[in-house]
């Protein structure tokens, strides 16, 4: 069975007249360390399908099952408990606790792990143990970046979804951040997910999605996939 099962789920919003269609009948797999991208212009449904994925917001039909679980079927408890234990989240504003240092902020996440990584190994991958006694705004927003994936990653997710990871970032600053979540999905083998309006990106995944208007028109093997560092746009 596929780590990830996403089976004719569908999403809308708003009621009556206002009702509008944003997912309409998605269906795609993902195997145990795939890394895969997903494209699409502007209001296609990326945000929206990655935050149903995450359990963040229901679906109105079809089905999401992460490693066996179908989430779909949970309740509000159960659901929180699947993001508490089995989810990293990295979004494209790092979303850091202003009044903790770059440890604290990480140290904070690994209290919700029944198995965190270990701290001071993980600040030393993430390129960070120099600044680990800093505060966010004393802070580059690549810095910024590596504490929130630290903070994803902390509690060695299975699956770590990513929206924008990089959209306020510069182009060599993309280009570390990018590696580093690659060299994070082959250390600790977790499913990455990463949306982006950048189909360059696409590049260094295995797989590769891409929603229109709420369907999915691509989803297909990268054969061709190229290390991080050597994307260009
Ligand atoms: N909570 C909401 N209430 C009503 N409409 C919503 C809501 N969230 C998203 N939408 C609508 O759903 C559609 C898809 O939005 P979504 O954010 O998933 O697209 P996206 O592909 O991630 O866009 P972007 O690349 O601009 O972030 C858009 O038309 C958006 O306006």
């Amino acid at each position: 069975m596929a780590f990830l099962e996403v089976a004719d789920v569908r999403k809308g919003y708003g009621e009556g007249d206002a009702h509008i269609e944003v997912i309409k009948g998605v269906s795609t797999s993902l195997e145990k360390g795939d890394f895969a991208s997903l494209l699409g212009p502007s209001g296609s449904g990326k945000s929206t399908f990655l935050n149903i994925v995450g359990g963040l917001e229901p679906c109105d039909g079809g089905r999401v099952v992460v490693d066996g679980v179908d989430i779909t079927g949970l309740s509000d408890r159960e659901v929180g408990e699947y993001r508490r234990a089995e989810l990293g989240f990295v979004f494209q504003f790092y979303n850091l606790i202003p009044d903790l240092t770059v440890c604290e902020n990480i140290e904070v996440c690994a209290h919700l792990s029944e198995d965190p990584l270990p701290l001071d190994d993980l600040l030393r991958s993430l390129g960070l143990w120099d600044q680990r006694r800093k505060f966010p705004r004393q802070m580059s927003g690549g810095q910024q970046q590596r504490c929130a994936i630290g903070r994803a990653l902390v509690k060695n997710p299975k699956l770590l979804l990513c929206d924008e990871p990089t959209g306020a970032l510069d182009y060599q600053t993309s280009l570390e951040i990018l590696a580093l979540m690659e060299e994070v999905n082959r250390e600790y083998g977790c499913t990455v997910v990463v949306v982006t309006h950048n189909d360059a990106i696409a590049r260094m995944s295995n797989r590769i999605m891409r929603l229109h208007d709420g369907m999915l028109v691509e989803d297909s093997v990268n054969e061709e996939r190229v290390p991080a560092l050597s994307l260009e746009w």
